[in-house]
């Protein structure tokens, strides 16, 4: 699904963020990505969702190699990935509402099938009846749930989430993960960069680390929240 091939990155500026990153994110599956700050984390999830390009090597998305993809091509590509954020960049002026919606309304669905669409994503992440709200009359908890809400409400066959639990509590954590487990369960690819080494061992999937912008692990674990 997604595949990384003798990948590095340079900054402007000659930062080295990448170094010969290979790795394979089956289809349907589940990883966590972990390594220290500044390890390259964050830039492996810009390259998938072409924020930022490679310096060199193949990034491909069902085979297709993303790394010279148009300017006007980068939209479409992004509609087939869901990404969550640590700090959830939500819209604090909106209702839950309008941020939910804002992909549908930007890739032109019909008022009645918008509304249909955000009300069962926010069924799903538990905040259904907080439509008019804005967040920030929401928890910390709730707010990423927005944010998750606004990833899957066009249904994206993967979903990148860039430190979801960094601001959240140890069982607000396990809970976000839980949900991340019940898409993966309906077949999503789901990514999750995190430092939090805890909540990996409790959830035992297959973990890539990098270390100085190299992979230095891919261990395959398969087991489920709980079995640890
Ligand atoms: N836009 C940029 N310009 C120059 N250097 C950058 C840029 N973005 C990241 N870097 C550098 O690239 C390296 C990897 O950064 P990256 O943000 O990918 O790490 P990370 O593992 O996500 O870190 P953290 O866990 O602290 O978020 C770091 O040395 C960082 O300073």
């Amino acid at each position: 699904m997604i595949q990384f091939e003798q990948v590095s990155k340079v900054y402007p500026g000659g930062q080295k963020a990448l170094l010969d990153v290979n790795f394979h994110l089956r289809q349907g599956e589940m990883a966590f990505l972990t390594g220290h700050s500044g390890a390259g984390k964050s830039t492996l999830l810009k390259l998938i969702t072409v924020i930022e390009r490679a310096s060199a090597g193949r990034v491909s998305i069902n085979g297709h190699d993303i790394a010279n993809v148009s300017p006007k091509h980068v939209p479409y590509l992004r509609r087939n990935i869901g990404m969550i954020f640590q700090n959830h960049h939500l819209l604090l002026e909106k209702t839950v509402f309008d941020n939910v919606a804002l992909p549908l309304v930007i890739e032109g669905f019909s008022h009645g099938e918008i509304k249909k669409r955000v009300a069962g994503a926010l069924d799903m992440v538990g905040l259904y009846g907080k439509e008019r709200h804005n967040p920030i009359m929401l928890s910390g908890g709730e707010q990423q749930r927005v944010g998750i809400a606004r990833a899957i409400v066009n249904k994206p066959p993967i979903l990148l989430a860039d430190e979801p639990t960094g601001n959240l509590d140890p069982k607000l954590s396990m809970d976000i993960l839980r949900l991340f487990e019940t898409f993966h369960d309906a077949g999503t690819s789901v990514l999750i960069a995190t430092h939090d080494l805890g909540l990996i061992a409790r959830m035992k999937y297959r973990t890539f680390t990098l270390k100085q912008g190299q992979m230095i692990g891919g261990e395959q674990q398969t087991s489920r929240v709980g079995e640890a």
